[in-house]
């Protein structure tokens, strides 16, 4: 068996990255900046003040001293002409300062009587001038890649980038396969369950920026699998789910085989996700075949897929950031496969779940951390440092 750290890698050799698609800046939260965009204006493009006041000659910024109010200037409306020594215009936050004019006095250190201002005896120090291009200049870039956040979105939107070039969102197949497998909602019979991990890594998949759909369950036959291998399309990635052991009715790698999938790899030194297998599909798409037991499923969309999706979006290979935390209690040894152990992380403390099975969905869903163990790493003891993935 082949390490995590190996699969990994192979992962990476088969993940493409996907072409450029140009979408509306309103669309572009959550994608993938794929080539830098640049700034086509200054931000602000004139000197603008910072504050509701009067825009004198900063000469003039004495307590007591008296000055002719000469006109106005507000944000969208300048003042059409200059301030000399002597003499103010009423200003308001976000208009251009007027020629001549070097400070801003803020309303509320001023008394006007008409069109006359006396300045009160203690100043505020500030100018409240925003320089012309003190955000930033024309021809400024951001950089790629870059996972784009609602603060990117301002940022171009004011930089007057209404297009935005990004990643194409990899379009994903997602497969159960189970004779005992029914969709949530439907009334099961007695040996029946509900199929779960394709519904996780769907709204898993949807985090990361994927395009996730769900194909109809193939049950535990040839034909029923080929039907559903048929359906994969246009997918960049097909994920399987379950039929992947060595019993009888796991099927999944002789039919992806038999259809021409060019397997890179099958079985993993992980626990959970040993049966895990991946390759490429005649149609082009890779397929990562995932174990059926759900938190087998979970575990490897968080320790593969979400890596390969976000290769697939141009944001680099590398595997999931772990962190490290000290145990809050002792562990026994490890086995010899990489195991990814439910865990609590209180407090700065790691508490690791003691029912490891890797059925149980509700374990998971509580755990915030998955602890992370070498193969054949010795018992632990309270204090001791262990690398954990937060999920
Ligand atoms: N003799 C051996 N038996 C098993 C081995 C082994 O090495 N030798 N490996 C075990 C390990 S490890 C795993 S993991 C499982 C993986 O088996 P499969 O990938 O073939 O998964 P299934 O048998 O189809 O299902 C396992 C379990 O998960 C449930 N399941 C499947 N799909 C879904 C779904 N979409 N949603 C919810 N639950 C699902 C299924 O009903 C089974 O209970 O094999 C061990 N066996
Ligand atoms: O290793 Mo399996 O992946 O026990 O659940």
């Amino acid at each position: 068996m082949i390490s995590v750290a190996e699969a990994l890698a192979l992962l990476f050799d088969i993940a493409k990255t996907l072409p450029v698609e140009t979408v509306p800046l309103s669309h572009a939260n959550g994608r993938v900046l794929a080539t830098p965009v640049t700034a086509r204006r200054d931000q602000p493009p004139f000197s603008a003040s910072a504050m509701d006041g009067y825009a004198i000659c900063k000469e003039d910024a004495i307590p007591g001293s008296q000055l002719g109010v000469i006109g106005e200037a507000a944000a969208g409306h300048s003042f059409d002409g200059a301030v000399e020594a002597g003499h103010a215009v009423r200003i308001f936050t976000g208009a251009p300062v007027p020629k001549g004019a070097s400070r801003v006095i803020i309303q509320e250190d001023v008394i006007r009587d008409g069109d006359i201002i006396t300045l009160n005896d203690n100043l505020d120090q500030g100018t409240h001038i925003r320089p012309k291009g003190g955000d930033f200049h024309a021809g400024q870039t951001i950089d790629t890649p870059r996972l784009l956040r609602p603060a990117d979105i301002a940022l171009m939107a004011a930089m007057n980038i209404a297009e935005v070039p990004v990643t194409r969102k990899p379009r994903v197949a997602i497969m159960a396969t189970g004779d005992e497998l029914v969709m949530p909602g439907e009334n099961p019979g007695p040996d029946q369950i509900i199929a779960s991990n394709s519904f996780g890594l769907q709204a898993m998949l949807r985090d990361l920026g994927a395009e996730a759909r769900l194909l109809p369950i193939a049950r535990d036959n040839v034909a029923s699998l080929e039907m559903a291998f048929s359906l994969v399309d246009d997918a960049d990635l097909l994920i399987t789910i379950g039929g992947a052991s060595v019993g009888d009715h796991d099927l999944v790698g002789d039919v992806a085989a038999n259809l021409g999938m060019q397997r890179s790899f099958y079985k993993i030194a992980m626990r959970p996700g040993k049966p895990l297998m991946a390759g490429r599909l005649k149609t082009g798409a890779m397929m990562i075949g995932l174990p059926g037991n759900p938190v087998s499923a979970m575990v490897c969309g968080h320790v593969f897929v979400t890596p390969v999706i976000r290769a697939m979006l141009g944001l680099g290979q590398s595997a999931a950031p772990a962190q490290s935390a000290p145990l809050a209690a002792p562990v026994s040894a490890n086995g010899p496969r990489q195991h990814y152990m439910r865990a609590h992380l209180e407090n700065g403390q790691l508490t690791i779940v003691e029912n490891q099975d890797s059925s149980l969905l509700s374990i998971l869903a509580t755990a915030n951390a998955l602890a992370i163990r070498p193969p054949n790493d010795p018992a632990r003891n309270t204090g001791d440092t262990l690398a954990y993935l937060p999920i």
